[in-house]
């Protein structure tokens, strides 16, 4: 069952340590089968130079394992909240990526400074704010996924496929794995060129808005929204 998903998140999550975004087991990526309703997800804990197709998890959106002999990623029940919050999602990753993290760990969100961020993020990619006591000690997977979608309820999720989880890092995603993985290394690239220019310019202030709808909706169009509803 899915297995070309499966072999899709397989090689998305592989492309992870590839791309430089993540160290030892951190990090993980999921992708949707909408019709079946069924996530497939990295397993927890397995080293990627280890991990095989067979390896991957496949559970339904209420988080039952469906398929799989190892546990889903510790982080699934966030990837479950963003899947039911944004219906348009289809592949979903979560990294510590240095450069995301740094802004993450600062609790800011990462300027919209050039064009490269353009293409990608039509705006600033946000930072939620931190999670409280009760929020961290209760189901916080599920809670991580409920900050990130109370800080989309002003915008448009696809019009920005990536947000900083403050304290954290990064969460990134798209219309499947391949393409939210291809949104997570232009996050870290430009959360790196972001930091190095506000280094150089600490007054420099955010990219024009002519030019920002220039570059981002010339190559997403007004229609692309993963967001909500
Ligand atoms: O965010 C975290 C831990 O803070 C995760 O990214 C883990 O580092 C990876 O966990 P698994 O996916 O292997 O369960």
């Amino acid at each position: 069952m899915l297995e070309n998903l499966k072999e899709e998140v397989l090689q998305a999550n592989l492309e992870l340590p590839e791309r430089g975004l993540v160290t030892y087991t951190w990090g993980n990526v999921s992708g949707i089968d909408k019709k079946k309703g069924l996530v497939v997800i990295k397993p927890s804990g397995v080293p990627y130079e280890e991990m095989t197709v067979e390896d991957m998890v496949v559970v339904d959106l209420e988080g039952n394992k469906v398929e799989g002999e190892l546990n889903p990623s510790s982080d699934t029940a966030t990837h479950l909240v963003l899947y039911n919050n944004f219906p348009k999602i289809g592949g979903i990753v979560h990294t510590h990526s240095p450069w995301a993290t740094s802004w993450a760990q600062a609790g800011k969100e990462i300027p919209a400074l050039g064009t490269t961020h353009a293409d990608y993020f039509y705006g600033a990619i946000p930072c939620t704010r931190k999670m409280n006591k009760e929020e961290i000690q209760g189901e916080y997977e599920v809670e991580t996924g409920n900050v990130i979608v109370e800080t989309f309820a002003d915008k448009k999720a696809s019009y920005v496929p990536g947000i900083i989880v403050n304290n954290h890092g990064p969460f990134s995603w798209g219309e499947d794995a391949t393409n939210a993985v291809h949104n997570a290394v232009v996050m870290e690239e430009v959360a790196k060129m972001a930091y190095r220019t506000v280094k150089l310019t600490p007054e420099i202030g955010a990219i024009d808005q002519v030019l920002l709808d220039k570059h981002f909706l010339r190559k997403h169009g007004e229609d692309a929204y993963y967001g909500q509803g």
